[in-house]
């Protein structure tokens, strides 16, 4: 309900705070199956935008499913809520001036459309294309095995569905990519991009 809620302008201007940081703010919204490398591949990036002083943060699913969405379970109707409440919370990073990473399977195309449509920074869709047959064999955290075992239900690619991208910003092969050049590779489309390097 937003009746009676009027919109408080901030005093500091983006323009201001991207100055400030030397970025722009951004999302890069990495999407991906479990075991495909969002976790991995957002905290290299992020490592590499700290090491150039930028202002960055991840946020990952599993971490964000311990506190802000712990009310939340793997239905479909909870994917989407789950979903919803990242694209405001990146908003206020972006907002802050924050290059954000958002590290969730965010299986649903349209709800990656509505996190686009709503973002208020650049939006960088990045496709962490791993196949299945991948996923299930790094396992890193024994869930496929579970999955398979039907002690897990709704199973992103077992028995919930994955609807990969159209046309994301970024493509990330990791069969046949390291994680460095994972990394390097978003890291180059936000060079391309001008979100570094600004002043
Ligand atoms: N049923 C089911 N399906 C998929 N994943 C499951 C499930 N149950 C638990 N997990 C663990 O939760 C992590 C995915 O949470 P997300 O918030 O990224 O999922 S979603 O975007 O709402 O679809 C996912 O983490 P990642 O492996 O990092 O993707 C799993 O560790
Ligand atoms: N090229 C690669 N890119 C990303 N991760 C990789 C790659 N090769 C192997 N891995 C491994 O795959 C696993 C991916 O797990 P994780 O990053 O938690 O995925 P997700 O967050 O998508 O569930 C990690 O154990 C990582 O070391």
């Amino acid at each position: 309900m937003t009746t009676n809620i009027v919109w408080h302008e901030a005093s500091v201007s983006a323009a201001e705070r991207a100055a400030q940081k030397g970025h722009k703010p951004c999302v890069l919204w990495y999407t991906g199956l479990s075991g495909s490398g969002k976790s991995t591949i957002a905290n290299a990036v992020d490592r590499k935008l700290f090491e150039r002083g930028c202002h960055s943060y991840v946020l990952d699913g599993d971490n964000v499913r311990h506190g802000l969405n712990k009310d939340l379970g793997f239905d479909d109707a909870s994917r989407v809520e789950n979903i919803r409440r990242i694209t405001e919370v990146a908003n206020l990073m972006t907002n802050a001036g924050l290059i954000v990473g958002t590290a969730f399977i965010s299986p649903f195309v349209v709800d990656r459309a509505q996190a686009r449509s709503l973002a208020s920074a650049d939006f960088i869709e990045v496709f962490v294309d791993t196949p299945l047959e991948v996923c299930e064999q790094r396992d890193p955290k024994g869930l496929y095995k579970k999955a398979r075992a039907g002690e897990i239900p709704h199973f992103t690619g077992i028995s919930s569905p994955y609807e990969p991208p159209v046309a994301p910003e970024v493509h990330l092969r990791t069969a046949s990519l390291s994680v460095e050049e994972a990394a390097e590779q978003v890291v180059q489309a936000l060079v391309a991009r001008g979100v570094l390097n600004v002043r």
